[in-house]
């Protein structure tokens, strides 16, 4: 078999995982309960992919005013306003504040009503031409269709025919709760190509932050459970390490 292009994740210790990285155009779902780090892990992947892979990125926030994204990827010294205006290279497009607020009549992607899956398809598909995208992260998907599950499959086919019909591979955050087996639905989970899903747990007394690749088109994959850490530089996983949560 042909060897299919990989897509470098910018985050050290994952494309050792996954053999090499992400099968371009693929649509992976990462999935975690509260504060398991997918936020961060998608907002690297965009980053990463512009600055050390030259490709540039959209970000889709649905959960979180833009203003505060750009804010919180600073921490991680992960500073994209030179990104958005001067090289024109990563776009966050605006799902969240429905354009109201004097900051968000600054942005220039914006999507007023989530809902009305036409417009977030045109922004989005307008926000990848212009600057020739080559990686989409949405965070988060189930924001999409939280109030009406039975279009979550649909919503998600639909999404990933435009992404990965203009040649870009994505991240799709996807909530559940704690101690939730699942991912984020059947619907949703057979429809994307890949599932990464990242985990917190409780052992002797102290959090522990862990990920496994459950499924990924295209490639052979660790199935071992890795553990990972969140520094100020981002995330990093342990690829040589093993956690046994029973
Ligand atoms: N600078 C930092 N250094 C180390 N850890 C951090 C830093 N900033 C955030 N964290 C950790 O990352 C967690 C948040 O991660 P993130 O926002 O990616 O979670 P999430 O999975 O998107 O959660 P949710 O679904 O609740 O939005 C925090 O709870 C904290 O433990």
């Amino acid at each position: 078999m042909k060897n299919m292009k990989k897509v470098k994740t910018g985050i050290p210790g994952m494309d050792d995982i996954l053999h090499g990285g992400i099968p371009e155009r693929n649509i992976v779902l990462l999935s975690g309960g509260p504060g398991t780090g997918k936020t961060i892990f998608c907002q690297q992947f965009l980053y990463k992919g512009v600055k050390e892979y030259n490709e540039p990125g959209i970000l889709v926030a649905l959960e979180e005013h833009p203003v505060q994204i750009r804010e919180n990827m600073k921490q991680f010294g992960w500073d994209v306003r030179e990104l958005e205006e001067e090289e024109e290279k990563f776009v966050i497009v605006d799902a969240f504040t429905s354009g109201i607020g004097r900051a968000a009549k600054r942005e220039k992607y914006i999507v007023k009503d989530p809902n009305d899956e036409r417009e977030l398809i045109d922004v989005l598909r307008t926000a990848i031409n212009d600057i020739g995208a080559k990686r989409v992260g949405i965070d988060s998907v189930t924001t999409l269709y939280i109030n009406k599950p039975m279009m979550a499959r649909k919503t998600v086919f639909l999404l990933k025919r435009v992404i990965s019909g203009l040649g870009c591979t994505a991240i799709f955050t996807s909530q559940i709760s704690v101690g939730e087996r699942g991912f984020g639905g059947p619907g949703v989970e057979h429809a994307v190509d890949g599932i990464i899903r990242l985990d917190l747990d409780e052992i002797k007394g102290e959090l522990k932050r862990s990920l496994i690749v459950w499924k990924m088109r295209g490639t052979n994959h660790s199935l071992k459970r890795r553990p990972f850490d969140i520094t100020d530089k981002g995330i990093y996983v342990h690829s040589d390490k093993v956690l046994k949560i029973r």
